[in-house]
This record gives C-alpha cells, sequence and structure tokens, in this order.
C-alpha cells in the first residue's frame, strides 16, 4: 500500500543557507501583503462596511469600560452604541487590533493599538499599554489587523542567517540544518532517569535518542502519542544536565500547555508575551508578574515616585536656575529608572532555567543577548521553517517536535505557498536525515482503536498502536450516556446520497448546502442522553462558507449544542469525544477531493477519540484511493461496530 509515510522516505535535496534566504524572503511579503489585503488595509468607507461583513472590522462602538489590569495594562471593553449584540465578526482572542474614531479614514492617526483580551456576544476587551489619552467619548471602531511584529521578526531572521553563519550562537547548527555537515550523534549515552514514571517504551526511546544527538533531534508523534509528554521530559533532562532551555512553538496555547505540564516539576521557568494571550492559569509565570516581585522592580517604583514629586516641584519652580537643575536631576533618575527596570527584565530571564515563548516571541529585545543551550520548539511541523529560525539562532542545538503527516502551516498566500513558503524545517530535515536523527512516538493514547487504525496504516506504516485504556473505549462509557444504538457506533457514515439539498457556493469560501446534512446527522445520531453533555461534541467542515452556514443553522436552532465552531484549520489541540467530520463538496463546480489535503484528513479523522461521524457522498469522494480504504468496508462498514444511515 503506498502511504505518505512511504513518499516522505524520499532524501530532500540540501538548500544553502542563500538559496533558502533568497527563495524564503520575497515570500514573507506576498504573505504578508495577503494578510493585509484580508483584512482592511487601506479601507475607504465604503470598504470599511464591506469589512465589517467581512468580520475584519467593528463599526459604530462605544468604550463602556475602562479598567487597569493584567500587569498594568489598560483593559478597555467596547459595545456596539445601541447596546445590542455584536455583529458576526472575525476577531479572536490574541488578535492585533487598533482602535480609531469611527469615521476616521484609514491614514488618520490610531488611538490605540492592543490586543483582544476577551469576547462576549455583546461586547469586547482590548488590552492597551495605556488608555488613550483622549477620543474615547465618540463612535468608535475597531480594526484586525495584521501583526507587524511577526513579519519583522521573520525578516530579522533572514537578515541574520545572510549575514554570514560563523558566528553566533548557532554556528555550528546552521550546516547542519542545511544539509553542509552531517549531524554528530553520539554513542555514549545508553540510558537516563526519567522523571515520568509513566514514559512507553516509545517515548523513552525518543528521550534517549535526543540526548545522543548533539545538534539536532526530531521528535516525530502521530496524533495523542504523548509528544508534548515527551517534550517535558526532554525539558526535564535538558536542565538536569545543566542546560539553560528556550522552550517555543508557534502558538500561544501550546507555550501555555508547555508552561502547565512543567508546573509539577518546580523547574525555574519563566513565560515570555503579551499578558492578555497568556492563560489565566500561567500568569504568575508571566515575565511581568515576575518582574515586578524584584528588587530591582522596587527600585524602580521608587525611582518614579521620586520622579512624581520632582515634577510638581518643576510646575511651581519660577527660577530658571531651580528648572534647570531639576530638568538635570529628573534626566538622571530617568536613565536609573531604565536601568533598574531592564535589570528586573534579565534578573528574571538569567535566572531561569527555561524560558518559554512563542517563536514570534523569541524575537523579544528581552532575549536580545541571551543565548540558551538547547532550543525546543513544539509544534514545529505547523510552523514556517523561517519563524524557526527566529529562536533556533540562539542556541547551538535543537530538538523539533511535530508530525509532518499532519496540519501544514496555515498560509494565506497562495502564490507563496505554491513557491514553497509551506515546507517545513521539520518535514525538510524529516526528508535530509530521517531515521538518523527522527524517533516516531508508536503508542496512542486517546482514540479507539478503530478510529486511528486508518490513519496507521496510510500515514504511518501500521506502527501505531493504541494503548490498551482506550483501545476499546466507547461513547456510552461517558458517565451518563445509556448504552443505545445511538451510543454505539465508533465510526458511522451518514450517506446522503439522493437527498435534496439546496447547494450555495461563495467566492473564495467554498461551497455549502441549504438544511445541511450535519444537523439532520446531529438529530439522527445522538442520543437523548449525550445531547445533555454538550461538551463532547466537534465537528469539523472543509469549506469555510458551511462553516457559517452551520454555525447560523444551529444558532437558529435553539441553540442545540454548544460547539466548537471552526473549519479544520483551525481545531488543533482540541479533541472530541465524539466528531462530525464533514465532506460536503462542491457538486455544481465537480469539485472532487484533492489528494494534496491528505493531511488535513489525517488531522480530521484522528480528532475524535469516541465517535468519528463522516458525512458525505461517497460516490464524491472515492475518486482518490485513500479515501476509498476509509470508506471501505474495513473501517466505515464493518457490521458489529458501525451503522451506515442515510438521512430522511
Ligand atoms: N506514557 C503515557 N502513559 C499514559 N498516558 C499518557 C502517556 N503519554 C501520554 N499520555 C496521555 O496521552 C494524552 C496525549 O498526550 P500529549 O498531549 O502529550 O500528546 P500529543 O501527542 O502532544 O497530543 P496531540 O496529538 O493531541 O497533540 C494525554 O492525555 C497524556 O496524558
Amino acid at each position: 500500500m503506498e502511504g505518505v509515510a512511504k513518499r516522505s522516505g524520499v532524501k530532500s535535496p540540501a538548500m544553502s543557507v542563500e538559496q533558502f534566504v533568497s527563495l524564503t524572503s520575497p515570500l514573507i511579503d506576498l504573505e504578508k501583503e495577503a494578510e493585509i489585503a484580508a483584512s482592511i488595509g487601506s479601507a475607504s468607507s465604503k470598504g470599511l462596511d464591506v469589512a465589517q461583513k467581512r468580520g475584519y472590522a467593528l463599526l459604530n462602538l462605544k468604550c463602556t469600560d475602562a479598567q487597569t489590569g493584567l500587569m498594568g495594562k489598560a483593559l478597555l471593553e467596547f459595545q456596539s452604541n445601541k447596546g445590542d449584540l455584536l455583529p458576526a465578526h472575525k476577531f479572536s482572542n490574541h488578535d492585533v487590533v487598533i482602535l480609531k474614531p469611527n469615521k476616521a479614514d484609514s491614514g488618520s492617526p490610531l488611538l490605540g493599538q492592543g490586543v483582544v483580551y476577551r469576547l462576549k456576544d455583546s461586547s469586547i476587551i482590548v488590552a492597551f499599554d495605556d488608555i488613550p489619552e483622549d477620543g474615547l467619548n465618540g463612535s468608535l471602531r475597531l480594526e484586525k489587523v495584521a501583526n507587524e511584529v511577526t513579519y519583522r521578526s521573520m525578516k530579522d531572521a533572514l537578515i541574520k542567517l545572510s549575514k554570514g553563519t560563523q558566528k553566533g550562537p548557532a554556528a555550528d547548527l546552521i550546516p547542519v540544518l542545511f544539509g553542509e555537515k552531517p549531524p554528530v550523534v553520539s554513542k555514549k549515552v545508553s540510558q537516563f532517569s526519567p522523571f515520568n514514571k509513566n514514559l512507553d517504551h516509545s517515548q523513552r526511546d525518543a528521550v534517549l535518542k535526543s540526548l545522543s544527538c548533539r545538534d539536532v533531534f526530531l521528535l516525530h508523534g502521530p496524533p495523542g502519542t504523548g509528544k508534548t509528554t515527551t517534550v517535558i521530559e526532554i525539558i526535564l533532562q535538558g536542565v538536569k544536565q545543566g542546560a539553560k532551555v528556550l522552550a517555543c512553538a508557534a502558538s500561544n496555547i501550546a507555550v501555555d500547555n508547555m508552561v502547565e505540564r512543567l508546573f509539577p516539576f518546580r523547574v525555574k521557568l519563566v513565560r515570555l508575551g503579551h499578558p492578555a494571550r497568556l492563560l489565566p492559569q500561567v500568569l504568575d509565570s508571566a515575565l511581568d508578574a515576575q518582574v515586578l516581585q524584584g528588587d530591582n522592580s522596587a527600585l524602580a517604583k521608587d525611582i518614579r515616585k521620586e520622579m512624581k514629586v520632582l515634577s510638581g516641584k518643576l510646575l511651581k519652580a519660577k527660577d530658571r536656575n531651580t528648572k534647570r537643575d531639576i530638568k538635570k536631576e529628573l534626566r538622571t533618575l530617568a536613565k536609573e529608572e531604565r536601568k533598574r527596570q531592564q535589570l528586573a527584565v534579565s534578573d528574571v530571564i538569567k535566572n531561569a532555567d527555561v524560558v518559554l515563548t512563542t517563536l514570534t516571541g523569541s524575537f523579544s529585545r528581552k532575549l536580545e543577548s541571551i543565548t540558551f543551550d538547547l532550543v525546543i520548539i513544539d509544534e514545529a511541523a505547523q510552523a514556517l521553517e523561517v519563524a524557526c529560525w527566529i529562536p533556533l539562532l540562539k542556541g547551538p542545538r535543537c530538538v523539533l517536535a511535530g508530525d509532518h503527516l499532519q496540519l501544514p502551516p496555515t498560509i494565506q498566500s497562495v502564490e507563496a505557498e505554491k513557491k514553497g513558503l509551506g515546507k517545513t524545517l521539520f518535514e525538510r530535515l524529516a526528508g535530509l536525515y530521517g531515521d538518523e536523527v527522527m524517533s516516531m512516538l508508536t503508542v496512542q493514547y486517546r482514540m479507539h482503536e478503530l478510529i486511528m487504525s486508518w490513519s496507521s496504516k496510510e500515514f504511518y506504516n501500521s506502527k501505531v498502536e493504541a494503548h490498551s485504556s482506550v483501545a476499546g473505549h466507547m461513547l456510552y462509557d461517558l458517565e451518563g450516556v445509556k448504552r443505545s444504538s445511538a451510543a454505539s457506533p465508533t465510526l458511522l457514515l451518514i450517506d446522503t446520497t439522493g437527498q435534496v439539498l439546496l447547494e450555495y457556493y461563495e467566492r473564495g469560501r467554498g461551497c455549502g448546502r441549504e438544511k445541511e446534512a450535519i444537523v439532520i446527522s446531529m438529530k439522527a445520531m445522538l442520543s437523548e442522553e449525550s445531547r445533555g453533555r454538550c461538551d463532547v461534541i466537534g465537528w469539523i467542515t472543509w469549506q469555510i462558507a458551511q462553516e457559517d452556514k452551520i454555525s447560523m443553522m444551529i444558532d437558529l436552532t435553539e441553540k442545540l449544542y454548544h460547539m466548537i465552531r471552526r473549519t479544520i484549520l483551525l481545531f488543533v489541540g482540541r479533541n472530541k469525544k465524539i466528531l462530525i467530520v464533514c465532506w460536503l463538496l462542491a457538486h455544481s463546480t465537480k469539485k472532487m477531493w484533492n489528494s494534496s489535503q491528505d493531511r488535513k484528513l489525517n488531522v480530521g479523522v484522528n480528532f475524535p477519540n469516541l465517535m468519528c461521524n463522516i458525512v458525505c457522498r461517497p460516490c464524491q469522494l472515492s475518486t482518490d484511493l485513500m479515501l476509498d480504504r476509509l470508506l471501505s468496508p474495513q473501517f466505515l462498514h464493518n457490521k458489529d461496530l458501525c451503522t451506515s444511515g442515510r438521512c430522511s
């Protein structure tokens, strides 16, 4: 059977640093342009209405609350002028937004730039560095914007790479990652004492290999096999050996996940990042929180008090010489205050054994002069290679964890994607060195073995097995769910062939169908008991238009279940007990399944733990061999475990 795993065994050609820089630099520009175009960029007033309809702007807002919180940030709450629900929008937590007067044109100055902190149905809370001085009383608008720092940090990494690789902490690593020097694997390390005594054999083997690889190690973790668990062990082993570790991931949530999992081991760690982007439970580990507790920070605070008193005196002073002396003293104090602040920050960072931040966060000036012994990147197979270089330039050794057979990075520019921006470092190195520097985890702890077995065969040469604790677990094993025919199947095909479903098509957003089969299928399949367990259902659709339509329908139909409304690209990391994978392809446009999407398919089928429902017209899918095998009797039509149902 020809699977992706076999296809990926081909050696990648080595690429020089120069080739990488000259190929990538224009692609980042393309990506930035695409992101700006997707938001509102230089919108006219007509454009603003369009932007609001597309979800990238919120118009006619009023500021209803202003508070200080999150370590000194200003938290402003905005509601619609009429006080009703906010219109449908695409703002989400952590987005960078700008605040402007509602009628201001695109070139006019901002009132502020901040980060979305909380979203409610009728309001949005944004964290700003300071409360804007004026303008808050009028009608306002918020716009979603491209995050400049992301692009600046990637460009900076390329500049550093192109300037020469002979110097700097990563001088020996760079030639290895570009195939100019072979990786060194030490034979000396033959055992280690694990912090986590529950590690399985493949996890232990992986940790051991990571300790032997002197330059680079790839941790290949198929879904649910304990990739992050193993990453944590690798970090702990690194610290035990006296290494200073920089641990990164592309997303804030993945970084916070590492922080949380390190807590029980009482490691000296610090989390860098905007407090509005961190989970509440990790805020105590945030740099800002730790800085506030330091001696230098207290001194800086005293100096600020002193400056306030002096500024008061300056205002009252009449004599020129007195004014000059006060100003001089203020300048000296300001300098001292800055120095104390910087010292407070560097004290915390220097004292930490593990610094955790996003890839972009590692561009922070606070880390400018800090070098690390080991750089670890989780979710590396979902990150742009150029983004990985931001932290990689800070150390001589690295561990990349991920799965190049699951989701690739999200890229907005079709052209940049075609020209190779989406090829990840993980994938490139897996092709270049393969098993020489890579270990695959082979026991999975999330899914029923039937859900897993198709993907294990297709993608992982049948090497992944289900742990006995999950191999046979069923939906009705959940507390409160009765054993019934609806709660019994593990894999369910809901065949919509012959259904008259009105189709619609939206440019660039795919197609959807009115009276969507997914809602019908939910009603058909969910037992009364599992309906109450509203947190157990998720669904994925391949088309954004379809997703919008389903969200709308669910809202309209009495908010049936609390669901995660996301397309597959946004769904990573949420493991649901039941999941509906929905393929509804554009019948009218004769769009068939595109085999390049097989990695997304792998992710989709592997999301659910207990029950996977596939809604489709099999005849539309069976043009691709891999899909054909998914729908084949051995998987979906297994009479003992699956039911094939038709919507009525
Ligand atoms: N050796 C083990 N023994 C028991 N449970 C384990 C073991 N390793 C991992 N797990 C459990 O498996 C689940 C998945 O682990 P983890 O989050 O580390 O995996 P992952 O590969 O990063 O997951 P995902 O595929 O969801 O990204 C967790 O609930 C974890 O506690």
